[in-house]
């Protein structure tokens, strides 16, 4: 089939009926639930655009097996030109977004391709792991299947490994193993945009123990799979909010979710690694699918930096504050955090790494560098929006009052900015900032930031780690070689 049209993604949710929870009450028409109407019309565009010409060249190829088009997200880059192709998709969807939505499909289908493309660790293993994970790749680019993740355990009791919670099957574990395939029990989350999605895929930071052998699982099943349970957080936005008071949170909220399997049924052409906790230790790090999607969220990061920056320095200027040296200087500081992700990313995708496979892949330490700083760049952004906006943020009347016959005069008068910026335009500009920088949709988008990719403050602790291995800090030798002179003579010829 090939790449789809949002219409095709629509009629793929309304075919089927996940078990999802919100606000305690089932959904069973996730198309027609108001929380989920409009963000399921914002992935359909992003379907759409795949049929665009002015995008279809550049962030969709014909894929040379099946003969179909296909989404770039699924290409196997071996050249610097495949590598900018990919980067084109990233960029595309980022920029449909402004870079609000995390898991737009090209996320799991760059982890999906980083698997298929490395499945050799996996036939070390299991063979037929790696001929399931080979299979499954291309069932989703062929079917352009949009997929949730579930990657870590529930918030139970952090100090203690998944063999040791209270219950055996709080963390999810394998059950038994049945000649259909293997039975699961327990939780994971945090699915993001489970209920709008088609498939769900199941893997694990590293960091398991022995005795958690049954929690060392990979797997992907569809979202409404029997026994599946999707319970959603409290929505931040009812789905009725007008697009004028909420510009943003109105258009780009996506769920999250905790999963519960209730003993599930995992096929066995559907399993890409149990019982193995050197395997599931290793498959972060050896199949590239924490290095590969770091391109995609680079890119989006940045979009995302560039677009909270835009909003500061507009709102600067549309209340004349920008012709004083302090607030010059805190948009300054932002125009220079942007450059330097963006330089970043540059750099990233000029130093890529060839793997033995012959795949590229954008560099480590920029890509890594980008995602320890975004988790202080942008919550600086958003607080230099709140300083900005200070205490006209929390002052913009609501749609229906700048629509009121009677309050039109006063809107206009007061709630103008400096001379050209009219009330509308002023009120509208700080709408859209107070939902990226106070409403739950934006606190939320702060949230993403910091965590989308694991703890922070751990990640960068491993950084340094792999840093120190490959830097041999020679030039405090070379300052220290003067000492190997003996005497002090020696050691003035020395300098
Ligand atoms: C908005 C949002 C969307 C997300 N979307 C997804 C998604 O789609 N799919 C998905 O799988 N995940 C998703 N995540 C989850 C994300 O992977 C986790 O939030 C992240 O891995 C951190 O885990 P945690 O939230 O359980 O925090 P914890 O690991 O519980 O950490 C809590 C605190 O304790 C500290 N801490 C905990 N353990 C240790 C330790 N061993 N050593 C030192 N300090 C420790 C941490 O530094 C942190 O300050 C999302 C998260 C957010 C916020």
């Amino acid at each position: 089939m090939g790449i789809r049209t949002g219409d095709q993604y629509i009629r793929g949710l309304k075919s089927r009926q996940p078990e999802i929870w919100l606000q305690g009450k089932k959904v069973t028409k996730v198309c027609e639930e108001a929380v989920f109407r409009q963000p399921i019309h914002e992935i359909a565009k992003l379907y759409d655009m795949q049929h665009d010409e002015k995008y279809q060249a550049k962030i969709t190829h014909i894929c040379q097996e099946t003969g179909e088009r296909v989404n770039n997200a699924f290409l196997v880059a071996k050249t610097p030109e495949e590598l900018q192709a990919k980067r084109a998709i990233y960029e595309a969807y980022a920029e449909a977004t402004f870079g609000l939505m995390g898991r737009t499909p090209d996320f799991l289908n760059i982890v999906l391709t980083s698997l298929y493309s490395n499945a050799s660790f996996l036939e070390k293993y299991n063979p037929q792991w790696a001929e399931n994970v080979k299979n499954y790749y291309k069932y989703v680019r062929d079917q352009d299947l949009f997929l949730t993740h579930a990657i870590i355990n529930p918030q139970n009791d952090r100090s203690k490994s998944s063999h040791e919670q209270n219950d055996v099957y709080t963390h999810l574990g394998a059950v038994e193993e049945t000649p259909e395939g293997l039975i699961v029990k327990g939780a994971k989350m945090l699915a993001t945009l489970a209920p709008i999605t088609d498939e769900v895929i199941i893997y694990s930071f590293p960091g398991f123990k022995p005795g958690d052998e049954r929690y060392a699982l990979a797997f992907a099943i569809p979202i409404d799979t029997p026994g599946l349970r999707i319970i959603c957080r409290e929505p931040m936005q009812d789905g009725n909010r007008s697009v004028y008071d909420h510009p943003l949170a109105s258009r780009f909220e996506e769920m999250d979710a905790v999963l519960v399997f209730n003993d599930v049924l995992v096929p066995w052409e559907r399993l890409f690694l149990y019982n193995n906790v050197e395997a599931a230790n290793l498959l972060y790090p050896k199949t590239g699918i924490g290095q590969q999607p770091a391109h995609q969220t680079g890119v989006r990061g940045l979009l995302k930096l560039q677009f909270a920056t835009e909003v500061a320095m507009r709102l600067a200027d549309s209340i004349g504050v920008d012709v004083y040296p302090n607030v010059q200087n805190i948009l300054g500081e932002l125009a220079q955090s942007l450059e330097s992700v963006r330089a970043l990313l540059r750099t990233a995708e000029l130093e890529y790494e060839t793997l033995p496979s012959g795949e590229l892949m954008p560099g480590y330490v920029q890509l890594e560098t980008i995602r320890g700083l975004l988790p202080k760049l942008y919550p600086r952004a958003i607080e230099v929006i709140q300083i900005i906006g200070a205490g006209g943020l929390l002052m913009s009347p609501t749609d229906s009052d700048m629509e009121h016959s009677e309050l039109a005069a006063d809107m206009e008068k007061y709630y103008a900015g400096r001379d050209g910026i009219s009330g509308t335009d002023r009120v509208r500009l700080f709408k859209l900032a107070w939902d990226l920088c106070g409403e739950a949709f934006g606190q939320r988008l702060l949230q993403y930031e910091r965590y989308y990719t694991g703890d922070p403050v751990r990640k960068l602790a491993i950084f340094y780690n792999n840093y120190k291995k490959s830097h041999a800090c020679t030039m405090v030798d070379d300052a220290l070689s003067v000492f190997a002179a003996k005497s002090a003579s020696q050691r003035e010829q020395v300098l």
